[in-house]
């Protein structure tokens, strides 16, 4: 698959059958619509082209509204390849973009740019300023600007938009079993390794604090999870604290810690990619460190078994 960032330079793409949205999560509601895309491509000799934006319009347009992204871009990308997708587009969003008429938008976003010889949408998707334009206006430009509308069946569109905000819920409730089954596989958070308090390694497990990479993307509730961490591409079996650490610390602060199974390593400015395989337990406050420490050695057993 082609990434695109730059929409001046997308001369080449032939017979373009253009898909526009978001696909946060690229779930299998999603995937059913890029199969649509996919297939009626191949079906015209044509080639399957997604339209997305960076960051998130919500983003730009709500700033202090909380996000909850459920595949950041990186992530996002590689799925979408793996549908089959041939090229996205990444187009900037921001305040400028979004003050553009619909009909500028078709004009300058859609038509100068891409040439599509269909555009594939929802009745659901709205673009240009104060979300005027619809598949209704682009049906009507049809004649004039050469390309073909091809309609996304409402139902499709429907589960789709139910989905998202059912993982997204799923996630921040830390029903990770529940949110995998949706997604089709692990929920994955890609984050930093910082320095915390230095007091993990004195309980016998050293814990790599996360600082996630993308701020907006959704943290799983607190609680006590089975993960698998990817490091330089080696996969290790762990076990995750989201929490406030009761037992040593009065912070109101959400800490992210990963004790990696198997590995004894600096960690501190790595990237790790965290898995959640399922969720253990509540996050307890207990009366001494050594209490802490045997109910780690329980967590652990459990998280292998978890893990298979
Ligand atoms: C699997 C796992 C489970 C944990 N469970 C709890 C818990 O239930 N209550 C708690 O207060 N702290 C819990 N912790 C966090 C510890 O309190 C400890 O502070 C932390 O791992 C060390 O922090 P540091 O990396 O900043 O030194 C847990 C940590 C891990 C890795
Ligand atoms: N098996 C392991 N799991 C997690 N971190 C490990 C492991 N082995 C070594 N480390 C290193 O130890 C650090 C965590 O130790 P810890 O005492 O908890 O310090 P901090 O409070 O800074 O996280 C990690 O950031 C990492 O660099």
């Amino acid at each position: 698959m082609a990434v695109h960032t730059d929409i001046s330079q997308l001369k080449g793409i032939s017979r373009p059958i253009v898909t526009i949205g978001t696909f946060d999560g690229v779930h299998a509601g999603h995937k059913a619509i890029l199969s649509k895309v996919v297939t009626y491509a191949r079906e015209v000799g044509g080639e399957s082209v997604l339209l997305t934006f960076e960051p998130h319009p919500r983003k730009v347009l709500f700033p202090t509204q909380p996000l909850g992204i459920i595949t950041p871009l990186q992530r996002k990308t590689e799925l979408i390849a793996a549908t089959g997708i041939q090229h996205i587009v990444v187009v900037p969003f921001t305040k400028e973009f979004a003050a553009l008429s619909a009909e500028d938008y078709i004009k300058n976003v859609l038509v100068d740019p891409l040439r599509p010889h269909t555009i594939i949408i929802g009745y659901d998707h709205h673009f240009g300023h104060d979300r005027t334009g619809n598949i209704d206006l682009l049906r009507r430009y049809a004649p004039t600007y050469g390309y073909n509308i091809v309609e996304i069946p409402a139902q499709l569109i429907d589960q789709a938009t139910v989905s998202s905000t059912k993982i997204r819920k799923a996630i921040l409730a830390g029903h990770i079993a529940e949110a995998n089954t949706m997604l089709g596989r692990e929920y994955t958070l890609e984050g930093t390794v910082v320095h915390g308090k230095k007091l993990g390694r004195e309980l016998g497990y050293p814990t790599a604090n996360i600082a996630p990479l993308n701020a907006d993307q959704v943290v799983p509730g607190i609680g006590i999870y089975a993960v698998r961490v990817r490091i330089d591409n080696v996969l290790y079996g762990g076990m995750m604290s989201i929490g406030l650490n009761p037992t040593v610390s009065h912070t109101q602060d959400v800490k992210l810690e990963v004790n990696i199974f198997d590995i004894d390593a600096d960690l501190y400015g790595q990237v790790l990619e965290i898995g959640f395989a399922d969720r253990l337990r509540n996050e307890q406050k207990f009366s001494s460190l050594e209490e802490l420490i045997a109910q780690l050695h329980a967590d652990k057993a459990a998280a292998m078994a978890a893990l298979g």
